[in-house]
């Protein structure tokens, strides 16, 4: 049995994805931001976390990369991808709206129904969905938007449902714990993840995405977030298909690792979605198995 913590309250889209991640008898339990929740299996509180990562309309979630790439490694050791659509909840007998709170990812994605729908609301941030409706069942917001799962948990009312202004939007979600077991295996449609810090001169990004390119590798994701020390370096952010464990994938970390003074690894899984790699002609890791061979087999002096 293991200890899920989640970014919550209850009734989060975060919830929903540690409940599709969660193994019979795991236990989970909601925590008020993802910096606490990360903080939570750094502790040892908690086995692991379900975090948000990224979204198809309002992209990264600065909060769980900043966390992922600062203090104690963590390592992301499964995903898991769901349709965003979203309600408006408001306490019965609701007249006037004056005010709409939620996630800022989420007020992100409901930006034109609010305009058309509630013109002159105020729109204010909440730490995530479900705390928008905790405020407004205390009577500090008159409407929250929210995942429509939210409604079960407190005693609101749905002014309107599916409201987001992109119908088919996704959030992906990690669930993360500290290293120092087996990382799961290979399976064909796996994503890695790692956060480098670049010397901060001409190319030096370049270079980085030419290692990827050359081996052949398909980038998912790239996200920049600044490093908070010196004005002006950053961190990138690099998801591309494959795993640690695939020699191609491995000789290209192994390239990061040289160009860069600091990297780090930030998981090996399969991909929610299944999508296989795609592999460049002369980039399969027979290829560079069977080249690796070759070359030992001449320094052995056994070929020329
Ligand atoms: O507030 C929530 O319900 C969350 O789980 C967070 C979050 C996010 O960070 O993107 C998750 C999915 C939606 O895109 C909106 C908010």
């Amino acid at each position: 049995m293991a200890r899920i913590a989640y970014f919550g309250p209850e009734g989060t889209f975060t919830e929903q994805a540690a409940r599709t991640l969660a193994g019979p008898g795991d236990e989970l339990f909601p925590v008020e931001t993802i910096r606490l929740a990360l903080a939570a299996v750094r502790r040892g509180e908690a086995d692991s976390a379900c975090v948000p990562v990224e979204n198809s309309v309002e992209g990264p979630v600065p909060a769980t990369l900043d966390g992922l790439a600062e203090r104690e490694p963590l390592i992301a050791v499964a995903e898991s991808l769901l349709p965003v659509h979203f309600s408006v909840l408001v306490r019965p007998g609701t007249t006037r709206i004056e005010t709409v709170g939620s996630h800022p990812h989420a007020l992100a994605q409901v930006r034109e129904w609010i305009e058309a729908n509630l013109p002159g609301a105020r729109t204010l941030a909440s730490s995530s969905t479900a705390a928008a409706a905790v405020s407004v069942q205390a009577g500090e917001l008159d409407a929250a938007v929210t995942a429509p799962v939210a409604v079960q948990h407190y005693p609101l009312e749905v002014l309107a449902t599916g409201v987001n202004d992109v119908d088919d939007a996704q959030t992906r979600f990690l669930l993360v714990r500290r290293p120092g077991r087996p990382l799961p295996e290979p399976t064909g449609a796996d994503r890695t993840s790692v956060v480098a810090a670049a010397a901060n001169r001409t190319g030096a990004l370049a270079e980085l995405l030419t290692e990827l390119a050359g081996r052949g590798i398909n980038l998912t994701r790239l996200d920049a977030r600044p490093a908070r020390g010196n004005f002006g370096e950053y961190r990138f952010f690099f998801d591309f298909e494959g795993h640690i464990a695939e020699p191609r994938i491995g000789d290209a970390l192994a390239a990061l690792r040289r160009r860069c003074h600091e990297v780090r690894f930030l998981g090996s899984h399969p991909r929610a979605d299944g999508v296989r790699a795609t592999v460049a002609p002369s980039a399969a890791n027979e290829d560079f198995v069977d080249a690796a061979a070759w070359v030992e087999a001449v320094r052995n002096g056994d070929l020329a």
